[in-house]
């Protein structure tokens, strides 16, 4: 039986007469790493936003875990377990690393009197931060200055950062981008490693990325579905070809 954590149907979005996302029928596996590609302007950001309700669709549906989450607040997406990628910005560059995996993880537990009331929550809450920083490889720089980090170890700050606010869907947005080849490869396995029992949604560009991690391709084109399936299927698609390189007979590998 398939198990579809995230569905849309339908999915449009109109900015005053532009149709910028237009009837998306998308399909999430749970457990699963699906990539949303496309070329500059294609409507994937634009997808990210209506799926965590920073912009509300025009028309369409949107289920998660087989409820209708699409007249619901981003909030309470978050609480469902649909996390965005914090954007770098959000880690505060002059804190500790470990000051800020606590402070994403007292967000997610904000005034719980549960939590809060145990004597040793503290203790529990520095356990889960070191927890987390080792699950992203960064445990031995926890009492390191946030800004003082290389590139690829923020991205990988942020996604222990978004960990801890226990996604069970997590939208990655350009996990790579702006990255040099090592951290390119450090970051797609890391995204690999934290996949497991979780499902990622991410927009990226890079094919290789694409090609080592990703169980499935939707490719947008215009704001609709153009082709889907395995990087197999989707990089031999003709008209897939034709919107990344103008030719029909141009490799994937090399758009972007
Ligand atoms: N708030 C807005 N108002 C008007 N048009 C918008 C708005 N947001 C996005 N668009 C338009 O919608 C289209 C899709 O944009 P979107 O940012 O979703 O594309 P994208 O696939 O993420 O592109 P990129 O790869 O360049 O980030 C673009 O033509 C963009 O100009």
């Amino acid at each position: 039986m398939s198990d579809v954590i995230l569905q849309t149907r339908d999915l449009t979005k109109e900015f005053r007469g532009f149709t910028a996302v237009s009837n998306v029928n998308l399909s999430v596996q749970r457990g699963s790493i699906h990539a949303l590609i496309g070329p500059n302007g294609a409507g994937k950001t634009t997808c990210f936003n209506l799926l965590t309700k920073f912009l509300t669709p025009t028309k369409g549906i949107i289920h998660f875990n087989g409820t209708d989450i699409t007249s619901e607040e981003p909030a309470q997406i978050a609480r469902r377990g649909v996390i965005r990628s914090f954007q770098i910005s959000a880690v505060f560059p002059h804190l500790s690393l470990m000051e800020n995996v606590r402070i994403a993880l007292q967000r997610k537990l904000g005034t719980s009197f549960h939590f809060w009331s145990s004597e040793r929550s503290l203790d529990k809450l520095n356990g889960r931060a070191v927890a987390l920083l080792e699950e992203v490889g960064l445990a031995h720089l926890a009492d390191e200055i946030t800004l003082n980090l290389p590139y690829g170890q923020k991205r990988a700050l942020e996604i222990a950062t978004t960990l801890a606010m226990e996604p069970e869907l997590m939208l990655l947005d350009e996990p790579t981008q702006g990255m040099g080849h090592e951290d390119v490869e450090r970051v797609t396995q890391l995204i690999k490693k934290v996949s497991a029992g979780r499902t990622i949604l991410m927009v990226e560009h890079n094919m290789k990325v694409i090609s080592t991690i990703a169980d499935r391709i939707t490719v947008l084109q215009r704001g609709a579905i153009l082709a889907e399936g395995d990087y197999q299927t989707v990089s031999q698609n003709p008209q897939v070809m034709e919107a990344y390189m103008g030719t029909t007979d141009g490799q994937l590998q090399g758009a972007h």
